[in-house]
């Protein structure tokens, strides 16, 4: 399904483009195909701005050309992944712990488009813990500010966790060197209203809430894909 997706949104790549290029394992396939097409002469002149060290792997291995982030002055189109989206086109993303940098990439595109396998799409957002990166300096106390935050916003609950690196005790690190705190929230009856209140809190650096952003989302199916438009 997740193939379907990412394959669906290569008819969306042209010669030329800067691409951003989402992380995880549906935007890691868009990339393997996205080298595939290049490999084959059917796009040409495209460079990649990687939205984690994982992609940027991904792409070198799928002989996509990239170019820094902070080299890149304006990107015309991201392709990512997504934990959930909602009717509204309103994303859960950070599952992969990379959420500031797709954040940065995604409000910094003309347009986004998300790939999903159909398991994604839900009418409430919040079954998925909402990930929230964090500076490492003092994170227990903005942990405490987001449970607060996550509870004024109407979050049926807020069990906020530091994610940690596979079974181990040390904590995951991001690529900009920050924690993520994994908020299980439940549905979320006023999501802007959520961001807001994590958007205010000086410790955190972003949080996995994507309003606004994505136009289209290309859902996976058992049989093809599904191209949503809002
Ligand atoms: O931090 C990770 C990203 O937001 C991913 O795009 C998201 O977790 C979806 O990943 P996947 O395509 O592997 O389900």
């Amino acid at each position: 399904m997740k193939a379907h997706a990412a394959e669906a949104a290569l008819d969306y790549a042209e010669s030329g483009m800067i691409l951003g290029l989402g992380s995880g394992s549906t935007a890691e396939i868009f990339i393997d195909r996205l080298g595939k097409a290049l490999k084959a002469g059917l796009l040409s002149d495209i460079r990649g701005v990687p939205t984690s060290s994982m992609t940027e792997r991904a792409a070198q291995a799928a002989g996509v050309p990239l170019i820094p982030a902070d080299q890149a002055s304006r990107i015309d189109l991201t392709v990512d992944g997504a934990d959930e989206v909602d009717g509204r086109f309103r994303l859960i993303k950070g599952g992969g712990g990379c959420l500031l940098r797709e954040k940065i990439i995604a409000h910094a595109s003309d347009r986004m488009i998300v790939v999903i396998d159909e398991t994604k799409l839900v009418e409430t957002l919040g079954a998925f813990p909402l990930p929230v990166e964090v500076d490492p300096f003092a994170f227990t106390i903005t942990a405490k500010k987001v449970f607060d935050a996550l509870r004024a916003s109407g979050a049926p609950r807020a069990d906020v966790a530091l994610r940690r690196r596979g079974d181990g005790p040390a904590p995951f690190v991001t690529d900009g060197g920050h924690f993520i705190l994994d908020c299980e929230c439940g549905e979320l009856p006023n999501p802007e209203d959520t961001a807001r209140r994590l958007a205010a809190i000086p410790g955190v650096m972003e949080h996995g809430l994507f309003i606004g952003l994505a136009r289209t989302v290309i859902v996976g199916e058992e049989d093809g894909a599904e191209v949503l438009e809002i």
